[in-house]
């Protein structure tokens, strides 16, 4: 039986179970659920705090989980200090950056003038081992959260924490300074070699499903022969387009996936060289 940690609460918590459902596994009915199984794909779920879950995993009590990429670095051992869980895919949401934060008009606008200076974070591990790979000198302040705030009350002078649209930040009188230390998003991960058990092997497949069809989408299109050649080479598929002979003499139908985020541009470029009949149709499920 495959043995698969979700989080239990947070920003994660609603898209993981989302994309599970969409790959054809049980999740639970309520938020108090904390375990769940589903016997049609003999699997059960942990829900738990997305901070643990790399700890299950890698301790190998459960076999593969979700969590932020932030939090498996935050919570990975020590070199030599027993096995740890590593990155198997990365999941397309949950996306943010850690980034470092001053109050605004205290003069911090780069990161070499934190050194001397008390940093609060909720990843004190990330945070310390980025001040050494710096050379910068500075003293960490772990809190739990609601990092922001660390500032206004006095124990900080700046922070470094999880950013996505900023608005937390720019709500404590905060901006943001320097490059990102990291850019996360939401990701499974496993024990070193966990893709060569079939059943994480199959929900791999089926979780890259899920993300195909959400970034692409199905294009159809009928063409004059003249133009086949330069059409197909703006939508040339994933293994080649697929095109058949129309009734109507010299004329195509082509078929090909192309990227959500282009569908547009593409089918303005299309019609532009002489495709008519232009249409777009959602992908619910794949397996490529
Ligand atoms: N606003 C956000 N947008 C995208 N990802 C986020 C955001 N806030 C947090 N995350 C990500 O979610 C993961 C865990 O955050 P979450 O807030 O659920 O846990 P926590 O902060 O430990 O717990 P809690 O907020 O319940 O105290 C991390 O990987 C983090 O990068
Ligand atoms: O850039 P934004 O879009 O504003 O999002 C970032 C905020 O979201 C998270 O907070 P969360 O709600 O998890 O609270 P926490 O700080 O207590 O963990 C994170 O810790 C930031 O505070
Ligand atoms: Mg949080």
């Amino acid at each position: 039986m495959l043995r698969i940690a979700v989080p239990n609460k947070g920003v994660l918590s609603e898209p993981a179970a989302e994309m599970l459902t969409e790959s054809g596994y049980r999740q639970r009915r309520s938020t108090k659920d904390l375990v769940v199984f589903d016997p049609d794909n003999d699997t059960e779920f942990f829900y738990l705090r997305p901070r643990d879950i790399a700890v299950y995993v890698a301790a190998g009590t459960l076999d593969v989980g979700i969590t932020g990429r932030d939090m498996l670095l935050e919570t990975a051992p020590r070199d030599g200090e027993g096995p740890a869980a590593v990155e198997v895919m990365p999941l397309g949401f949950g996306r943010s950056s850690f980034r470092f934060a001053s109050p605004v008009g205290s003069g911090i606008e780069q990161v070499d003038q934190l050194a001397g200076k008390r940093i609060a974070t909720a990843y004190p591990v990330l945070l310390q081992r980025h001040l050494e790979e710096s050379g910068i000198k500075a003293d960490v302040v772990k809190l739990d959260g609601a990092v922001e705030t660390a500032c206004r009350l006095g124990v900080a002078d700046a922070v470094c924490d999880v950013v996505e649209t900023g608005t937390t930040l720019r709500a404590a009188g905060l901006h943001i300074i320097g490059e990102p230390v990291l850019a996360s998003e939401a990701i499974l991960v496993g024990r070193e070699g966990a893709e060569e058990i079939p059943a994480v092997a199959q929900l791999r497949r089926r979780l890259q499903g899920v993300l195909v069809a959400r970034q692409y989408v199905m294009l159809d299109y009928d063409c004059p022969d003249e133009i086949l050649a330069r059409a197909t080479a703006i939508t040339p598929g994933i293994e080649g387009p697929t095109v058949s002979p129309l009734q109507r003499a010299g004329w195509s139908a082509v078929r090909a996936m192309v990227r959500r985020s282009q569908t547009n541009q593409i089918m303005d470029e299309l019609y532009e060289l002489g495709a008519r009949a232009i249409l777009v149709t959602s992908i619910h499920a794949s397996r490529l």
